[in-house]
């Protein structure tokens, strides 16, 4: 071993919490979050909410941490590091979702909601009597993040058109939310793109992109989402920070990770770059 390894190059790397789950299998989850915060140069740290045993096939399992030990993570976090953003993913439960939301409201970090509601494989990751406490964190979201589904669920806009994608947003900023991606993943354009929208109170952008062939998307809106908070923890405005996660994405998705015998997932070891 070089005396370089031994005695790296002291530094600070910008520092990104999320608070989700785990993700036995690794595609998805708190796995797929510090991945993705790794490979984009930021230090990622973790509150984890609830364990999911799961594999490229489905969930099997989901094990619920108590408050207290969802709080006590948050508070030796919080009491430690210089957090730069942070990003939320599965919550399951209306307590956990109550929980979190009492942490944030102790933070000023930018905060990434990816409001996480059925998995790619069909299985449910969020009570139906969780929906409405998420009112608490959309409140205090700097961007959320839903797929067309979730937008739909939470909404009852189907975003396919710049009216409902309007309304869609609309109703988060009834909410609160300072600003909210509508992802196009779920959306058929019919000419073989994909267009993801960013909507401010006073702004509207659209990223339109060739759609990636795959059905490996397990783990695409974890990615994504993290992508974004590890851009706004390197000091990325809110615009650059949706653009390069979503090329960080796209690449994941490009370079699927063929594991496991069920739909594989995207692959955070894709190329990707200046990175
Ligand atoms: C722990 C956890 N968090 C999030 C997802 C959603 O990911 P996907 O919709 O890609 O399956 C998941 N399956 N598991």
């Amino acid at each position: 071993m070089s005396d370089d390894m031994l005695s790296p190059t002291p530094e600070t790397p910008p520092y990104a919490l999320t608070i989700a789950s785990s993700d036995s299998g690794g595609g998805a989850g708190i796995q797929a979050d510090l991945k993705t915060m790794t490979r984009l140069g930021v230090y990622g740290g973790s509150v984890i909410v609830g364990v999911t045993s799961q594999n490229t096939r489905g969930v099997t399992g989901t094990h619920v941490l108590p408050s207290e030990t969802v709080r006590t993570q948050f508070d030796a976090v919080a009491d430690d590091f210089d957090i730069g953003a942070i990003k939320l993913g599965m919550l399951a439960t209306a307590k956990a979702v109550e929980t979190v939301a009492e942490c944030l409201s102790d933070s000023d970090a930018p905060i990434v909601v990816d409001p996480v509601m059925v998995a790619t494989s069909g299985d449910r990751l969020l009570d139906e009597d969780a929906i409405d406490a998420y009112d608490d964190i959309f409140a205090q979201a700097t961007l959320v993040t839903p797929n067309a589904d979730e937008a739909a669920e939470l909404t009852g806009h189907v975003p396919d058109s710049p009216e409902a994608t309007r309304e869609a947003a609309d109703w988060f900023f009834e909410r609160g939310a300072d600003a909210v991606l509508l992802k196009g993943g779920h959306v058929e354009t019919g000419d073989g793109t994909v267009a993801d929208t960013l909507v401010t109170r006073d702004e509207t952008t659209t990223f339109t992109n060739p759609r990636v062939d795959t059905d490996r998307t397990h783990g695409s809106g974890c990615t994504l989402s993290s992508a974004i908070a590890a851009g706004l923890a390197r000091g990325d405005d809110l615009e650059t920070a949706v653009e390069r996660g979503i090329a960080f994405t796209r690449a994941a998705l490009a370079a699927p990770a063929d594991v496991g015998q069920g739909a594989g997932s995207v692959n955070h070891l894709a190329d990707f770059g200046d990175g």
